[in-house]
């Protein structure tokens, strides 16, 4: 049984249709498609605003460049000890932008909190040409612990970056995951809140591999043609990433998607969260659930060749501690998941 992460799950069919129906005859290079140039619009309508949307194949593509755009060499992105971009990019926002510093701050369950941020702002001297410059906030929706931010949250690490002028990016490498369980609207949980540039995932969601730097302000995207381009991210057949989102897109097949993942995730942890043999490092509200483990939990899974990451627990509350010989395993459901098999992993851990 592989709960490893919702990169290991196959593509879901409706995407690989799409992309077969859209190998047909020639089509202009380079985004300039009939495919994109519908998601394009798509997302204006999505996002209740227009946008401006460049489609590339990895989230790390994906935020190293939306930073690199908003960002100078001298600048800094507050950001999460635990972020993707800080733990799993092997710094590619720092070399896309030329040398941005990242600054990363804890926050149980993954989350940073505006006091946090207030904290480390004041760290940052404004001005000042010996330190460099606070530009960027970014957080990650759904967090790296499968937490999520409310639209207020949202909004209260925006205006504790307000005096300062940051920009706000978001991670949504599992922004579907994350905007099934709040049931707010797209444009509620982004712009509105003050997010100005989005990470839009889609691979995780369902996708063979495609996500959308999405800018709220198209006036804030001019670098975004140059700097995807010189990445390598800019597809000869760029049609290919505009027939997945597309189809994602399509009947809000993305939005079922996420809840199918999102749904075996939360019997996981509602059946094992709160006992003996299991409990949670900190709420389940996508598609991950963080389990702390005793050890004889951790022999049951090992015995059912359960496969799962073993996680840092930086984030735990301090009431939350790990005891001894106790770990943090982390358990990634996707569209594809099988109810069965988190019936056995249910199991395994109940003993
Ligand atoms: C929170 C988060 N952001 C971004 C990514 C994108 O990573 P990749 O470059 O592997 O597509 C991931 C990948 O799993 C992730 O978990
Ligand atoms: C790199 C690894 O963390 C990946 N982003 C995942 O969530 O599985």
């Amino acid at each position: 049984m592989n709960f490893i992460s919702d990169n290991t799950a196959s593509a879901s069919p409706r995407v690989m249709a799409a992309l077969a129906a859209a190998n047909d005859g020639p089509a202009a290079g380079y985004g300039a498609d009939d495919w994109t140039k519908r998601v394009e619009e798509r997302l204006s309508a999505l996002f209740e605003r227009e946008v401006a949307a460049f489609l590339v194949t990895t989230g790390t593509a994906a935020n190293a460049l939306a930073l690199a755009s908003v960002v100078r060499p001298w600048g800094a992105v507050i950001t999460h000890e635990e972020s993707h971009i800080v733990e799993d990019e092997c710094g590619a926002p720092e070399f896309f932008s030329d040398g941005a510093k990242l600054v990363d701050l804890p926050g149980i369950g993954g989350k940073l909190t505006p006091e946090a941020v207030t904290r480390a702002l004041g760290n940052l001297n404004e001005g000042s040409f010996h330190n460099v410059q606070a530009q960027a906030l970014s957080v990650t929706q759904a967090t790296e612990c499968g937490t999520i931010y409310t639209p207020a949250e949202i909004r209260a690490l925006k205006e504790a970056v307000t005096a300062r002028n940051l920009t706000v990016h978001m991670d949504g490498a599992r922004f579907a995951n994350a905007l099934v369980t709040l049931g707010c609207t797209p444009a509620e949980i982004t712009w509105k809140a003050g997010v100005d540039v989005l990470s839009f995932g889609g691979t995780k969601n369902g996708a063979w591999a495609v996500e959308a730097v999405v800018f709220f302000d198209p006036g804030r995207a001019e670098e975004m043609k140059w700097r995807r381009k010189r990445a390598g991210q800019t597809l000869s057949k760029g049609r290919f990433l505009g027939a997945q989102f597309e189809a994602l897109l399509a009947d809000d097949h993305w939005l079922d998607l996420a809840r199918h993942a999102n749904g075996q995730a939360k019997r996981l942890a509602d059946a094992v969260g709160n006992g003996g043999e299991a409990r949670l490092a900190w709420p389940c509200q996508a598609n991950e659930v963080f389990l702390i483990l005793p050890p004889a939990t951790q022999e049951r899974l090992t015995a059912a060749e359960v496969r799962y990451h073993s996680w840092p627990g930086r984030s735990l509350a301090p009431d939350n501690a790990l005891q001894d010989g106790e770990i943090v395993g982390r358990f990634v459901m996707s569209f594809a998941t099988d109810p069965g098999e988190v019936g056995r992993l249910i199991a395994a851990i109940s003993g």
